[in-house]
């Protein structure tokens, strides 16, 4: 047998451990997908991205299978003080429900304690549980803030959000440059100006501008 039949007709070798992170179903779904875009599943190249494209999208959708108690853990601590914590610049990756393409960006949250403080890593982790699913950036925003108020009941939070949405980049309307800005702002960013404009000027800034 030559050297490229044989590749052909070899099965890619998966080990147990790589195949546990893929969600079942997806690599026959991706061959079949390959086939459908008038792609050869079969050929070199490719014999092995159904595989990686399942593994692929299991980390990128895995924030279904968790839970915002699985996000914190043991992070909620008592403290005193009021005065505003601004976590900035947490970079996001999800994938719009629409086109199931990816939008990205950075994300910003800021809260104002009443009693109770959050380990400052369990921000990141509560964008990544929101992001990595199919969303709508308005979404991801409002959930990191009722997550925010749900763990830590504080004065306020404010959550802004300023992503790319390749599906309006790369197909559609075509706007390389664009970007789109969300918030949420809860308690005493909604209420006093002041506490917003504070939030605001730290963290403002477009994406494309940096
Ligand atoms: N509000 C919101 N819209 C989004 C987000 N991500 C993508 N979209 C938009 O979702 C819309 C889907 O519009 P449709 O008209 O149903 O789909 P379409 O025909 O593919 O639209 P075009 O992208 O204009 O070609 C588009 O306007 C996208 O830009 C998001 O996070 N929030
Ligand atoms: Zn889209």
């Amino acid at each position: 047998m030559k050297r490229r039949d044989r590749i052909l007709t070899t099965e890619p070798v998966i080990s147990a451990a790589d195949e546990k992170l893929e969600v079942p179903g997806l690599r026959d779904l991706t061959h079949d997908w390959l086939a459908a875009i008038g792609e050869d599943p079969a050929r070199e190249g490719l014999t092995r991205t159904p595989h990686r494209v399942a593994k692929a999208w299991s980390f990128m959708t895995a924030g279904y299978h968790k839970t915002l108690q699985d996000a914190v853990g043991e992070g909620v601590f008592a403290a005193e003080g009021s005065e505003m914590v601004i976590v900035k610049d947490i970079e996001f990756y999800s994938m719009c429900e629409h086109h199931m393409l990816p939008f990205y960006g950075r994300a910003h949250v800021a809260y104002i304690p009443d009693g109770k403080i959050l380990g400052l890593s369990k921000f990141a982790r509560i964008v990544d549980l929101y992001s990595r699913r199919l969303q709508v950036q308005e979404r991801i925003t409002t959930q990191i803030a009722d997550a925010t108020e749900e763990l830590l009941s504080p004065k306020g939070v404010a959550v802004f959000m300023e992503g790319v949405h390749l599906c309006m980049a790369m197909r559609g309307v075509q706007k390389q440059n664009s970007s789109t800005t969300t918030s949420a702002m809860r308690g005493r960013f909604r209420s006093d100006p002041r506490t917003r404009a504070e939030f605001m000027s730290a963290v403002q800034g477009t994406l494309r501008s940096r």
